[in-house]
């Protein structure tokens, strides 16, 4: 049985740097729980001359993934460098030659982890991820050890830090979405390229992987309907404030009679809904299983720290398997064959805002497109419109089908008086 664990860490970054800091601040909690030691042997990082905070010898840090992948002494690659088709092939690499992974990369779990879970089968090696999705909150260890007795039905919640961090400083604080941004990344929060954040794409890859595991069933990222913020005006945020709404960067993955819909969009929620309370770059996910009913978890979704412990959680399990000569047993198959509802399937409310002329007729016009497509109101208003001589109306339907929705917002779009749709967004949280 071996004394010590050598790791191989790909990166050195904002996460790369909270693991070796737990690692050497929690050694001693580390070795007790787990009976050996824990030693970072290689560091894989770009640039060996950029100064290093916490690494005592730099005679560690090499250019080379082959240090890594090919080295014999190494058991466990703990990859926090991010990309994908380099990383793939470091990650592949590593398990052909029979080292178990421990991975904070959702871009890459959620396109290729099927391909990465076969392979991992064939050579009895472990991957873990629980970084990966909501950061520091043991989310995807919840779903398959907490909650593996239930049915799951729908997990709902925010699991970007960054949008969300930015959707509380324009809502709490008027800042602008530019400025806010800014900020998320000279915290640490955003990805290397932040479009992944704020076009909602890092979410999607999150809320892949949620449902694959909550619902025992392939879900490829490509099946995630996606809407990021960057649409999301100061003017929505008023008017969602005025009917008593918060909006947030929702996913929504649920399953009905067989069939999943996973989506990820800014969505309004009641100022009293718990999710409209979490702020900065906190995130939160309901999880509603058959049997346990409405379970909620809360923590830090992004930052080096949280999302280390983690990170270094899944290595404990890792090196535990080990020791009990379990490795490469984790990982369940998918049980149910994919099953995706469309969208007539797909029930909601929804905020709509619409700029028309106004005119006498102009508000029948409008509220009678809807009522072709049966579609009815639980709140609406109309206001003169904040910067022309048009008028603004605001409604909130009742549940309807995304399809009603789509086609009613297409016919209002061809009507003379309508000089545009100005948004539209899911409300959720309320009957
Ligand atoms: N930041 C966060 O809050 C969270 C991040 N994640 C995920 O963790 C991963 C890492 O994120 P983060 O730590 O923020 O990223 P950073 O950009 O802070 O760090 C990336 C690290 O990887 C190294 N690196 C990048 N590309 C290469 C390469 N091709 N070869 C060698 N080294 C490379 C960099 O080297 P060098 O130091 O020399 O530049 C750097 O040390 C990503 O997959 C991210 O999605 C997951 C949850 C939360
Ligand atoms: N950029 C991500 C980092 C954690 O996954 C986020 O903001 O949540
Ligand atoms: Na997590």
């Amino acid at each position: 049985m071996k004394q010590k664990i050598q790791i191989g860490l790909c990166g050195l970054g904002t996460v790369g740097s909270g693991v070796v800091r737990i690692l050497q601040d929690h050694q001693e909690q580390i070795r007790y729980k787990l009976g050996c030691e824990v030693e970072v042997a290689k560091v894989l990082v770009k640039n060996k001359e950029k100064k290093r905070e916490y690494i005592k010898d730099a005679s560690i840090l090499t250019m080379e993934a082959s240090d890594i992948t090919d080295n014999p002494d190494i058991d466990i690659v703990v990859e926090v460098m991010g990309g994908m088709e380099d990383t793939y092939q470091l990650m592949e690499r590593s398990i052909r030659n029979r080292k178990h992974i421990v991975t904070a990369n959702k871009d890459l779990m959620a396109e290729h982890g099927d391909k990465l879970f076969a392979l991992s089968q064939e050579y009895d090696t472990d991957i873990y991820y629980e970084a990966s999705v909501a950061g520091g909150i043991p989310i995807l260890r919840s779903l398959s050890d907490g909650l593996a007795s239930d049915k799951i039905e729908k997990v709902m919640g925010i699991v970007n830090g960054t949008t969300n961090f930015i959707l509380t400083k324009m809502t709490d604080e008027n800042l602008s979405f530019e400025t806010v941004l800014k900020e998320a990344q000279a915290l640490g929060f955003a990805e290397a390229d932040p479009t992944s954040d704020v076009e909602g794409l890092d979410a999607a890859r999150k809320m892949t992987l949620l449902a694959n595991l909550a619902f025992k069933m392939p879900v490829a990222y490509s099946d995630v309907q996606v809407a990021g913020i960057t649409s999301v005006s100061q003017e929505d945020i008023e008017f969602a404030g005025k009917l008593g709404y918060i909006v947030k960067l929702i996913g929504i993955a649920a399953i009905d009679d067989g069939k999943v819909e996973v989506s990820v969009e800014p969505t309004l929620l009641p100022e009293a809904h718990p999710l409209a309370q979490v702020k900065n770059e906190f995130n939160a996910v309901y999880v509603y299983g058959h049997a346990v009913g409405e379970t909620m978890f809360y923590g830090p979704g992004a930052g080096g720290l949280p999302t280390a412990t983690a990170v270094v959680s899944d290595l404990m399990e890792v090196i535990k398997n080990i020791r009990l000569g379990v490795s490469g047993k984790a990982y369940v198959q998918p049980q149910y064959k994919t099953a995706l509802k469309d969208n007539t399937e797909k029930h909601a409310k929804y905020f709509i805002r619409v700029e028309a002329e106004d005119q006498t007729g102009a508000f029948h016009a409008v509220t009678n497109v809807f009522a072709g497509q049966d579609v009815s109101f639980a709140k609406i208003l109309q206001l003169p419109h904040s910067k022309s001589k048009t008028a603004e109306v605001v409604m909130v339907t009742h549940k309807h089908s995304k399809q009603q929705i789509e086609n009613s917002i297409q016919q209002l779009e061809q009507l003379s008086v309508v000089k545009r749709v100005i948004s539209c967004y899911r409300v959720d949280g309320e009957d």
